[in-house]
């Protein structure tokens, strides 16, 4: 379900300025859209009046086609998950009861609930025996916040709001929930509306990022590749911060870009044929042609065999891994570059130091005239003071 926000305000009663100032945006059916923003920008206020939590001053929003202001609150907020920071669990229900709110409301019979809350429970790794019957002040911080999820994911709602869903847990759970996100939403492909303070974790989840600034004002609106290549003004370039080239790499893999070759031999090969073949080092490979070594022409120098040559291969990578784990293994390596296998562990190239600088250069230029800014029409319109934003990638 498509959510279309059009010249939507919020004036809150008793203020002069608006807290949420003529947004207009489109959010794709089955994508997750991430809010960014400073705190105060307007980014809870602009997702509750999605489910009319908060009831616009101004404006149209949209679902799947339908005037969300002509819906009845109650229906629409039931066809809207909505999980928040800390799971907003009711502490006087226990685990099962709290996601069985909204079925309960829709008067599911008793024995779908219970099937449906086990389910839910499964699929956010929790085990419905242990868990159920828990109230949530006997659950950890990043248990209360599966919880949530599951709550919200209860009825099977089209749509997900999600208000810093990941806000109260350490980073590694954080990181943990984040995988267990981007795996359901594989399954589910839900639209989601995600709210998070974290650039880091709108890079990782987000199909798109909407970088908010004052009054919840676009400052960007577009994938996490196109902001990080291109901030469109000086705001998203704050945000996106000191890291973007090297976020970029853990967006792209390493078969997305060119893997080069250095001459490879097997332990039974010629030394001299080698060598011959070597102009800087080349890679030695068992019998199912797999890298064990590497060596320079220097190492082949007057030994019989190549059985006996070599140093160990230190840190490899493979097909699969991202351009972010390939330049770690440059960087512990001595040859600036990696090997990379494949499928079996076999030998398919190496990945340089160069090819890894190169490809950010070319991220950014591709990205260069991307428009930025979104409006309800059209994806986007063209963004301010691109330029001056970019980072060197040599940083
Ligand atoms: N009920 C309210 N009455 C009056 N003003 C409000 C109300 N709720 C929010 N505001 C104001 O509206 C502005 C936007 O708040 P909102 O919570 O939407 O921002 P936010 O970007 O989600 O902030 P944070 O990241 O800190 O949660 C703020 O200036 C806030 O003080």
């Amino acid at each position: 379900m498509e959510i279309v926000l059009d010249h939507v305000s919020k004036t809150y009663p008793g203020q002069d300025t608006p807290a949420v100032a003529d947004v207009s945006m489109t959010i794709p059916a089955g994508e997750i859209v991430v809010f960014v923003g400073p705190s105060g920008s307007g980014k809870t206020t602009t997702m509750r009046m999605i489910n009319r939590l908060i009831e616009p001053t101004s404006g149209t929003i949209t679902i799947g086609g339908r005037d969300a202001l002509s819906i009845d609150a109650n229906e629409l907020r039931q066809s809207i998950g909505y999980a928040i920071q800390q799971g907003g669990l009711f502490p006087h229900m226990t685990v099962s009861q709290n996601i069985a709110v909204v079925p309960k409301l829709l008067k599911w019979d008793k024995k779908r609930i219970t099937d449906r809350v086990n389910e839910l429970l499964d699929l956010v790794g929790l085990d419905p025996d242990q868990f159920g019957q828990r109230y949530p002040r006997q659950l950890s911080g990043g248990q209360q916040q599966r919880v949530g999820v599951a709550r919200a994911l209860a009825a099977d709602p089209p749509v997900l709001l999600m208000d810093e869903p990941f806000g109260a847990v350490d980073p590694i759970t954080r990181g943990l929930l984040q995988d267990e996100l981007m795996t359901l939403q594989a399954e589910l492909r839900k639209t989601i509306v995600f709210v998070t303070h974290d650039f880091n974790e709108a890079v990782k989840l987000g199909d798109r990022i909407a970088v908010l600034g004052e009054q919840s004002r676009i400052q960007q609106y577009d994938t996490p590749e196109a902001i990080l290549a291109n901030p469109a003004n000086e705001t998203v370039a704050g945000f996106v911060g000191q890291g973007a080239a090297l976020q970029q790499l853990n967006l792209m893999r390493v078969r997305d870009v060119d893997i080069e070759q250095r001459p490879t031999a097997h332990e039974s090969d010629s030394v001299e044929d080698f060598a011959s073949r070597i102009q800087t080092w080349g890679v030695i490979l068992d019998s199912r042609d797999r890298p064990i070594r590497w060596t320079d022409r220097t190492h082949l120098r007057g030994v019989a065999s190549i059985a006996d040559v070599g140093l160990p291969m230190g840190e490899m990578v493979t097909i699969a891994s991202t351009l972010q784990d390939a330049l770690e293994a440059i960087l512990a390596e001595r040859n600036a570059a990696t090997v990379v296998t494949g499928p079996r562990g076999r030998y398919e190239g190496v990945i340089t130091i160069e090819t890894l600088v190169d490809t950010i250069r070319s991220l950014r230029e591709e990205h260069q005239d991307d428009p930025a800014i979104s409006d309800p029409g059209s994806d986007s319109f063209p963004a301010a003071d691109a330029e001056s934003a970019t980072e060197s990638p040599t940083r």
